[in-house]
């Protein structure tokens, strides 16, 4: 399997243009969070406001407003009970990310549809966490007319591609993505993760068991809409994300025995000046 050089960080975070405006930057939708998963939305949000988005609106639900508001004042919120809000939002956007915290209620697979069949070809759809789970539950098909991008831990993955854990392997996951749908990105979550796209199977050499705490996959997500919402839908760009959160993190973790989500999206914005000087 082909190793992720560190080289594509230097590659994918390029230094801003002096002219530009937010606008330059990508509009990111994160669809997440229900009532006992409010976390979940805050770290992917602020992930994708730290990692660089240009605007970033968050799809929820009421009660959560005031607290992403105050955690998060630069993202702005919705509900995403509300059917032609969220159509808007979705029409609206460059990026939009699905699932984290989502739960798997009826609403929350109201909006995982909305999230398949209402993006078109010029926009990524990132699925996440609940929005797997759905998927894989009500047997829908992978399909969509927007970049896909799947980011499961190796439990979805095995609701997802039917394969137990011991039986995931590059070749077994390879196939499984194949017949799921084969223009979409895996990246596929554990300790030193996995990317599959088209015929490329690459791996970090990053990451450690620090990371194993709540809501570290949230803050990947959100890293992942930010970085192509910038840099744009690639294997590279989201390989850059996937590498930057497990190097941070392995920084951190020389001193932190266990490494929190908060503590990684803090150190985007310096890790990111690091890695656009190009020397
Ligand atoms: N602060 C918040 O708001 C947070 C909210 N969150 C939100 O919670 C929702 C549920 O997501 P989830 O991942 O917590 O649970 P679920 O979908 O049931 O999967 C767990 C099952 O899979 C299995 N499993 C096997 N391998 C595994 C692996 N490598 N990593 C993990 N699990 C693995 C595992 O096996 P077991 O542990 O039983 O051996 C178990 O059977 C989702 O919306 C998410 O975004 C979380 O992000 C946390 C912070
Ligand atoms: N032992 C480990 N080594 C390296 N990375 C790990 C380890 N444990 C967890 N991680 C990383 O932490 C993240 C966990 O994602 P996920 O299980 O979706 O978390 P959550 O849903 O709680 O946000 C993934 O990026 C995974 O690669
Ligand atoms: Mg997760």
């Amino acid at each position: 399997m082909e190793k992720i050089n560190k080289s594509v960080l230097n590659q994918v975070i390029t230094p801003r243009n002096p002219e530009s405006y937010k606008g330059n930057y990508g509009k990111v939708l994160i669809i997440s969070g229900s009532t006992h998963f409010g976390g979940a939305t805050i770290l992917c949000s602020s992930a994708a406001v730290n990692t660089g988005s240009g605007l970033v609106t968050v799809a929820t639900i009421p009660e959560k407003f005031t607290a992403i508001n105050v955690k998060i004042p630069e993202a702005m919120t919705i509900d995403y009970q509300n059917k032609k809000a969220l159509t808007e939002a979705i029409k609206n956007s460059d990026v939009i990310a699905v699932g984290p915290g989502l739960g798997t209620s009826s609403i929350a697979k109201g909006v995982v549809k909305a999230a398949l069949t209402q993006t078109n070809n010029k926009q990524t759809l990132i699925l996440d966490a609940s929005a797997i789970t759905i998927i894989a539950q009500e047997n829908w098909p992978l399909e969509s007319k927007a970049n896909l991008i799947l980011t499961p831990h190796q439990g979805e993955w095995q609701r997802l591609s039917g394969l137990d854990i011991a039986e995931q392997n590059p070749k077994s996951n390879a196939q499984s993505l194949q017949q799921l749908n084969p223009e979409a990105l895996l990246v596929l979550k554990k300790h030193h993760s996995e990317v599959y796209y088209h015929e490329t199977t690459a791996q970090i050499e990053a990451g450690n068991p620090g990371m194993a705490t709540g809501g570290m996959g949230d803050t990947l997500t959100g890293i992942i809409a930010g970085f192509i919402a910038q840099f744009g839908f690639s294997f590279q760009t989201v390989s850059a994300g996937l590498l930057l959160h497990s190097t941070i993190a392995d920084k951190l973790n020389k001193d932190n025995y266990v490494v929190l989500p908060s503590k990684v999206i803090e150190k985007l914005p310096k890790y990111m000046a690091k890695y656009s000087y190009k020397d």
